[in-house]
């Protein structure tokens, strides 16, 4: 029965915090081919839509009833299709559900019967303050929007909120150095974004040779703009600081066409296989990767440009992996801003005189982005800042903040 391997799914990483994307990639096999793309779809919607879907249930229950983790999963899921699978008949719907409830917890399936049977007749929720409605609409924290409105407006802040909740489709990247342009345009999957991003819409890609040949490579087409900011060029020293899983080092390499020396480093070592594992599946060998801590770099020389793509909030890509918003709390926001800084700091010492520092994140947080280069700049004044540039999620790529600085006096002796 699809639906339950799917309420399985979801407890996994409401409850047990497996990651939506490795949980569908190693046990999506188990359901049907034909429930495949269904059974994704009821996965990430109700992951998208889980704190608007369970404030409508909730509104038909008892607020003293002890409701079993599983079944509040099986409502949330159930009411996620009837407002949001237009095909499939409610009625169908809560049979099937009130069947799940009768084999996970017997003694529920008449309350899961009630109250789907309410949302049917009343799928509505009462008037609200307009931020708290807009917060309930994208199943988003009413503190995150606060933030936003603040920050970016009210405007902005809707355009924010719609694109995090949406189907974002998969894009590929082809891989400049083997792989033309016709041969890409001959897959019929591929709809071309800009070259060489891709949309991808031929089911499951792993599987397709055309990505295990390393011809063509998953890369979000905001995430690939970061990689045509920094601007690689043949022939350069590339020092890409926190590198996992390898997206953007490797586009750099494909773009200077291996012709160069990039430098991969990140702090975990099993995320440092995954940048081997891609440097081996896309035949990369101008590409070293190494276990490092960025906010120590003692021992590394100069490089042309040095790419900062610190950790950070991630607020700008809640539409792929929407499971942050489930986990999101207030005082993990600004966690990683002395980090971030440290990282900067560290990567500046490191660019060469006239050489390029970009310092990057996937987040909608300006005391992640704009005010670290503020500060930077207020205490590196052998430094000025060429270009910055927020792009905000739409329903076609992630949201990322980038700013691009350029060394402008040659004091690496005082660094050194
Ligand atoms: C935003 S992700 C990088 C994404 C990557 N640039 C890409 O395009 O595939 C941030 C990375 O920083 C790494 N990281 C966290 N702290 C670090 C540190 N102190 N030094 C180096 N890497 C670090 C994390 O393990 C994570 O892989």
């Amino acid at each position: 029965m699809v639906r339950k391997w799917i309420l399985n799914a979801l407890y996994a990483v409401i409850f047990e915090h497996a990651y939506s994307n490795l949980y569908l990639k190693q046990n999506l096999h188990q359901v049907k081919e034909k429930d495949r793309k269904l059974a994704t779809q009821i996965f990430y919607g109700t992951l998208q839509n889980y704190r608007y879907c369970e404030a409508i249930w909730k509104q038909h229950a008892n607020t003293k009833q002890k409701v079993p983790l599983k079944i509040k999963i099986l409502l949330t899921m159930s009411v996620y299709q009837m407002l949001f699978l237009k095909k499939v008949p409610s009625y169908a719907i809560i049979d099937e559900a009130v069947e799940i409830a009768k084999q996970t917890k017997v003694h529920t399936a008449g309350f899961v019967n009630a109250i789907l049977r309410k949302v049917e007749k009343d799928p509505s929720l009462p008037e609200q303050d307009p931020q708290h409605s807009l917060a309930l609409r994208y199943s988003l924290p009413d503190w995150l929007i606060k933030m936003w409105i603040h920050q970016y407006g009210e405007q902005k802040t809707e355009e924010i909120a719609k694109a995090s909740n949406a189907s974002l489709p998969l894009s590929i990247r082809r891989n400049l150095i083997d792989t033309s342009e016709d041969e890409i345009r001959s897959l019929s999957v591929m709809e071309l974004l800009q070259d060489p991003i891709y949309l991808y819409s031929g089911g499951a890609i792993y599987e397709n040779p055309y990505y295990s040949q390393g011809k063509i490579s998953i890369q979000d087409a905001g995430a690939y703009e970061i990689v045509r900011f920094l601007d690689p060029q043949k022939e350069e020293r590339i020092l890409d600081t926190c590198a996992a899983p390898g997206t953007k080092t490797m586009a750099i390499a494909e773009r200077i066409e291996g012709i160069g020396e990039i430098t991969a480093l990140d702090l975990h070592a099993h995320r440092v296989q995954l940048i081997e594992n891609d440097i081996e599946r896309l035949h990369l060998h101008n590409v070293i990767a190494q276990q490092q801590d960025a906010s120590d770099l003692e021992g590394f020389g100069l490089y042309d440009r040095v790419l900062c793509d610190v950790p950070c909030s991630g607020y700008g890509t809640l539409s792929r992996k929407p499971d942050i918003k489930l986990e999101m709390k207030p005082e993990d926001m600004d966690s990683l801003i002395p980090l971030q800084y440290k990282i900067l700091e560290e990567g500046a010492k490191h660019v060469k005189y006239d050489g390029i520092l970009v310092y990057s994140t996937c987040t909608l947080n300006k005391k992640e982005n704009e005010k670290q280069i503020e500060r930077f700049l207020k205490a590196h004044n052998d430094f000025e800042k060429v270009d910055e540039k927020t792009l905000f999620p739409t329903s076609i790529h992630n949201g990322f903040y980038m700013a691009k600085l350029k060394r402008k006096e040659d004091v690496h002796e005082k660094h050194l």
